[in-house]
């Protein structure tokens, strides 16, 4: 029997995003006792369940209200409000995050070997496709009257099976595409994985309790985008060391034992580009660069 007090969240099972989503809720602080086989985890220091289901299940779990909040690819979530919409069933999520992980992007693609296409190419073609709903409104939108084809998998083998002349499918790095002799066009959805929630829900200890992962997520999000920095900097190089290194904050500057021209230097910087950066840095005359992964920040 489960808790109806306790936060419910819905993520998939098994699949793209399955570590992503584990890795993301333990940075949260949330502490999973996660079984193969079991198919809701119960956090052992937060009031909250996991539910683990296939990725296309979890937006209709959210907007009927099943789950309070459900971690999904826009892709996916955008075809399902597509269709339950067109189906009148509830339809609304409120996206309280885009995440960092489940990049990619829905495209056109063809056998290869009939070369560069226009768009006109695709009139009265077969597009085999798991996202009928997406590709219907887009086809609409170009005036491009084609067949659509719904495949739920191994989308990427229609042209070759004869079942379609074309498909429309996920690409991240290109490399299915590659393998199954298909020229890549036009994207239809760029997509990453997001936090939804469910817009009805009124329960103020769910949502106070939202509201205290939400800026942990920022924080999670922010940490990995900044480093810890210790260098050595002659004292007259100071600003321009400094200006090469955007951060948060003032940096903390201390005296080094023995010496009258150089300075210890620390800060979080949000700079990425990291040897290029170094190798500046050492030509200003800085000195024992070091450059550490953060974890966690709150600001
Ligand atoms: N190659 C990829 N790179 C990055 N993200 C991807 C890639 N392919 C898919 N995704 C994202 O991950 C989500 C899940 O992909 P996956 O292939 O695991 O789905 P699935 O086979 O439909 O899984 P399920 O069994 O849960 O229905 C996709 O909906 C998309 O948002
Ligand atoms: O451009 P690429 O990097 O090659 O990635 C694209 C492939 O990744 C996804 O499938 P996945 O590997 O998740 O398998 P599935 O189709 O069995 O879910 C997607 O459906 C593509 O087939
Ligand atoms: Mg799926």
């Amino acid at each position: 029997m489960t808790d109806s007090t306790r936060l419910r969240i819905a993520i998939q099972k098994s699949g793209r995003l399955s570590k992503d989503c584990q890795d993301l809720l333990k940075q949260l602080g949330v502490k999973l006792e996660l079984r193969e086989q079991r198919l809701i985890a119960h956090a052992t220091n937060m009031p909250i369940d996991v539910l683990r289901v296939r990725d296309d299940d979890i937006p209709g779990l959210v907007m009927d209200g099943v789950c309070d909040l459900g971690i999904v690819g826009e892709n996916v979530l955008v075809e399902a409000q597509a269709e339950r919409a067109r189906q009148s069933l509830p339809s609304d999520v409120n996206k309280l995050a885009k995440l960092d992980f489940g990049y990619c992007r829905l495209a056109l693609a063809w056998p290869q070997e009939l070369g560069a296409q226009s768009k006109q190419w695709f009139e009265g073609k077969r597009i085999a496709t798991t996202y009928p709903e997406i590709l219907s409104q887009y086809l609409a939108r170009e005036n491009i009257k084609a067949s659509v084809v719904m495949l739920t998998g191994s989308v990427e083998v229609a042209p070759r099976a004869g079942l379609a002349d074309a498909i429309c499918d996920l690409v991240s790095t290109g490399a299915t595409l590659e393998a199954n002799g298909l020229m890549q066009g036009e994207t239809i959805l760029e997509s990453n994985a997001c936090l939804i929630q469910n817009p009805a829900l009124q329960d103020d200890a769910k949502l106070s309790l939202i509201n205290k992962l939400l800026p942990r997520l920022r924080g999670v999000k922010q940490a990995k985008e900044s480093k810890y920095i210790m260098l050595h900097a002659p004292k007259a190089r100071l600003d321009e060391i400094c200006a090469l290194l955007p951060g948060t904050g003032q940096p903390t500057v201390l005296a080094l034992a023995g010496s009258e021209e150089l300075v210890a230097l620390h800060m979080v910087s949000s700079e990425t580009l990291f040897w290029e950066t170094m190798e500046s840095l050492k030509t200003l005359g800085a000195s024992s660069i070091l450059v550490m992964p953060i974890e966690k920040m709150m600001e």
